[in-house]
């Protein structure tokens, strides 16, 4: 039996590689996704955030490692079939039905299917019942999809790039009422988007994946913590630009603009020295780290 906290991680991977043929998309990719909580996967293009996604929904086989949803390896795990709803930017295999027929299919398989909210959301995003998904138009699409992710209900769910298509106002309307949806009915949700700053609000952690390893996994706050922007007189600051703190740096009349990733043990002395220290927007940060650590492997690479 156990114990009454259950502290076995809802869903994690370990050490999981994903090949195909020549690509590995996946790399040993360690994390533990933790429950009741939105978290952000955030990778450039190419990074292995779908692969990952797939492989987390039990819908591929992994080369190596481990997948467990419950502490249960999720490939012919009914339970993780059942718990895990994973939303992809196109389902394939639903063209040539019609919208009211894939939301019967989604009321049989997932038991916790919520048929008034789905019905609600129908009305909301004005879907039309009697279309074949493959006539809709691609922002329909990707409604149909969010209509799934949250109706289902499921402990897990995972969506991938829910918001392809969507004008900005629709966008709003889905972080809304993701937002309110989560409150009310908690669970874990893995959301992989490219728009990080409209949708960094949603994340409580994120999970970076550069070149299919996960680099990072962090609450947002304590993500966000670890970047700076200092700036200040040149002279002061290029004396720093050789730091592999540094993620990015830019000079202009005399003033130079550092982006400082790590702690700032020295943060009095800067602003002593007359150093402006702000904070990063997350999409930025996003740009600088990858670009830093794109440029890190290219010259290993040489080497
Ligand atoms: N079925 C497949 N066969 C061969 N290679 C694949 C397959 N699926 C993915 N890949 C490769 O694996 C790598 C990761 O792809 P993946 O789609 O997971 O990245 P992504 O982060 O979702 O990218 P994007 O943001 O561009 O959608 C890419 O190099 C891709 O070409």
């Amino acid at each position: 039996m156990r114990d009454t906290i259950d502290t076995t991680p809802l869903l994690e991977c370990r050490h999981v590689s994903k090949q195909f043929s020549g690509t590995i998309a996946v790399k040993e990719a360690t994390a533990s996704f933790e429950r009741d909580a939105i978290h952000g996967l955030l990778g450039a293009n190419g990074a292995g955030k779908t692969t990952l996604l797939h492989l987390l929904s039990g819908q591929i086989f992994q080369t190596q490692g481990d997948i467990l949803y419950e502490g249960y390896p999720v490939h012919e795990n009914p339970q993780a079939v059942a718990n895990i709803c994973f939303v992809k930017s196109e389902e394939r295999s639903w063209m040539d039905y019609k919208v009211k027929h894939l939301m019967n299919f989604c009321s049989l398989l997932y038991p916790h299917w919520d048929e008034e909210f789905a019905n609600e959301l129908l009305r909301t995003f004005r879907l039309p019942l009697g279309r074949r998904y493959k006539n809709l138009s691609r922002g329909m699409q990707s409604l149909v999809g969010i209509v799934r992710g949250l109706a289902s209900r499921c402990q897990v769910t995972l969506f991938d790039e829910p918001t392809l298509g969507l004008d900005a106002d629709m966008r709003e309307t889905f972080y809304d009422l993701l937002i309110r949806d989560f409150s009310e009915n908690p669970r874990t949700i893995i959301l992989s988007t490219h728009l990080i700053d409209e949708s960094a609000k949603l994340f409580q952690y994120i999970t970076l994946i550069e070149q299919g390893t996960i680099t990072t996994h962090l609450e947002t706050e304590q993500f966000m913590e670890q970047a700076h922007y200092l700036q200040g007189n040149s002279s002061l600051l290029e004396r720093l630009s050789e730091d592999p703190h540094v993620l990015h740096q830019e000079s202009l009349a005399g003033t130079t603009r550092l982006v400082w990733w790590g702690d700032l043990d020295n943060r009095e002395q800067l602003i002593h020295q007359g150093i402006d220290i702000q904070p990063v927007p997350l999409q930025k940060l996003f740009v600088y780290l990858t670009r830093k650590r794109l440029k890190s492997s290219q010259s290993e690479d040489v080497i």
